[in-house]
């Protein structure tokens, strides 16, 4: 797999040095930041990330809600390891009712931080009930808890900052890809880590590559899709001549941002590690085009009828672009109060999409008009087609796989097969069109490449 082949190599293998010894972080990182100048910072958001304008998703006034927040938010949670073999509403009560109790006996920070992880080490984790601010605290925790701030010797300041960068990043008007959608993936990822145990096969640095590819993926898109980007000759389109644009784009973001000293947490590692862990992330973001999906399962494919070896880093590429595939479509693996959520978003920004098409005079997608669009349908075909062979192939190097994330998957099969003999989704949430309308989606024009390297200052503290 030529050049990241020793961050690949073989499990378990100490692939690093981070003794002060081997510290070169000055000239490395100046070295890098001179070849990637700094952009001008983006303006100011003017709401709270997606949905924060909304009542639905309110968690309520600035004042308290740290507190307020975090305890509905922990009586909220569902599923988790209890009650794995019960459908999700009966789970999510049973894990309702064990973690009130274990919050009435919280004594201290450390207890918290502890219910805090339990929450993110379940697909039944919502997003919704959380401030942006949060969402990076998270994160955060995920970093602590797998030992990669310390491993990689990322001080808390640094893994901040870079996480308030990528989220100022991601466009809040986006009604999917949002930073919301990023965080998601990241937390799907971090749920798998610990249900299949990949802290076995993997590294904590390869652990921390997945993640990271997982929180970059979907940076600064602007919620038209590659193919509006073809159909309009965007600017992305011509500089990487219709090859992924977007997810060309995210990387080049990603990139971007950590080519400043200061938001660079990788910059403990030698300029050849650099490489190689830059060399994998990209090829990670760049496998999350779902027009190169066939190509990615029939190699992954390949290598199971090789037999799968974690110690070829070729299969291991492979595995972890099926991963990254698998978070990225996963909101089918969740509760269906929160999918339901993120499928009327998806097609929000569809119909968005073909508004601005019809409006510049450009062909529009059929699975993009809303007057021909059946929602339950469709999403009944994607979960049928794409989602769940994607999930049963990750299930032949797990078979933890076939527990609670395929039964999870197969209830909303049968959710939206039901639905589809009612049609046209009259149960689904409300049309977040109509959720929003008070809110005017403005795309911008894209500039690329437009960084924010600024502003994670301190009234933005977590
Ligand atoms: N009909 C549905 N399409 C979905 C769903 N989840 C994801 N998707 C599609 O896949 C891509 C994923 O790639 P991304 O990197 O752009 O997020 C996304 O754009 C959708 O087109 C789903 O639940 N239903
Ligand atoms: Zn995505």
């Amino acid at each position: 797999m030529g050049t990241a082949s020793s961050i690949q190599h073989t499990s378990k293998q100490a692939l690093f040095n981070v003794s002060k010894a081997v510290k070169k972080i000055a000239g490395f990182s100046e070295g890098r930041r001179n070849r990637l100048p700094r952009n001008q910072p983006r303006p100011p958001r003017d709401e709270d990330s997606c949905g924060g304008n909304d009542e639905k998703y309110k968690i309520g006034n600035e004042d308290g809600v740290v507190c307020r927040t975090q305890h509905s938010h922990i009586r909220n949670a569902t599923m988790g390891k209890v009650g794995q073999t019960m459908s999700k509403k009966a789970s999510a009560q049973k894990l309702e009712d064990a973690v009130t109790e274990f919050i009435e006996k919280l004594g201290n920070d450390e207890k918290l931080e502890q219910a805090k992880l339990q929450l993110i080490r379940s697909p039944s984790f919502d997003v919704w009930k959380c401030k942006r601010e949060e969402l990076v605290s998270y994160i955060m925790l995920m970093f602590g808890d797998l030992g990669i701030t310390n491993e990689l010797d990322i001080s808390y300041n640094k893994l901040k900052k870079w996480l308030v960068a990528v989220e100022q990043n991601y466009i809040t008007d986006v009604y999917f890809h949002n930073f919301r959608h990023a965080f998601c993936v990241t937390q799907m990822m971090y749920f798998m880590i610990h249900e299949l145990k990949l802290m076995k096969y993997m590294t904590t640095l390869q652990l921390t590559i997945l993640l990271v590819a997982c929180i970059c993926h979907d940076l600064d898109h602007p919620g038209l899709n590659n193919l509006y980007q073809e159909k309009a000759h965007t600017e992305l389109s011509v500089l990487y001549h219709n090859c992924s644009p977007l997810e060309h784009h995210h990387c080049a973001v990603a990139f971007q941002l950590l080519s400043a000293n200061d938001l660079n947490i990788f910059g403990n590692l030698e300029q050849t590690q650099f490489d190689e862990v830059s060399h994998i992330v990209i090829q990670l973001i760049l496998a999350t085009d779902m027009s190169i999906h066939d190509q990615i399962l029939d190699d992954f494919h390949q290598k199971l009828e090789e037999g799968f070896s974690f110690d070829k880093p070729e299969h291991l590429l492979a595995l972890q672009k099926i991963l990254i595939k698998c978070c990225d479509i996963s909101n089918e693996v969740r509760p269906l109060e929160t999918s339901k959520v993120w499928v009327d978003r998806l097609f929000a920004e569809f119909f968005s999409q073909a508004d601005r098409e019809r409006r510049e005079g450009l062909p529009v997608e059929v699975f993009m008009q809303q007057t021909k669009v059946k929602k339950a349908n469709d999403q009944l075909a994607f979960i049928r087609k794409i989602i769940l062979p994607l999930f049963e192939r990750l299930g032949r190097v797990f078979p933890d796989v076939n527990g609670r994330i395929l039964r999870s998957l197969h209830e909303s099969e049968l959710f939206y097969e039901r639905l589809s003999h009612d049609e046209i989704g009259q149960l689904l949430t409300d049309d977040v069109t109509q959720q929003n309308n008070k809110k005017h989606v403005t795309f911008r024009k894209l500039e690329i490449p437009k960084v924010v390297v600024s502003d994670c200052s301190s009234e933005r503290a977590i």
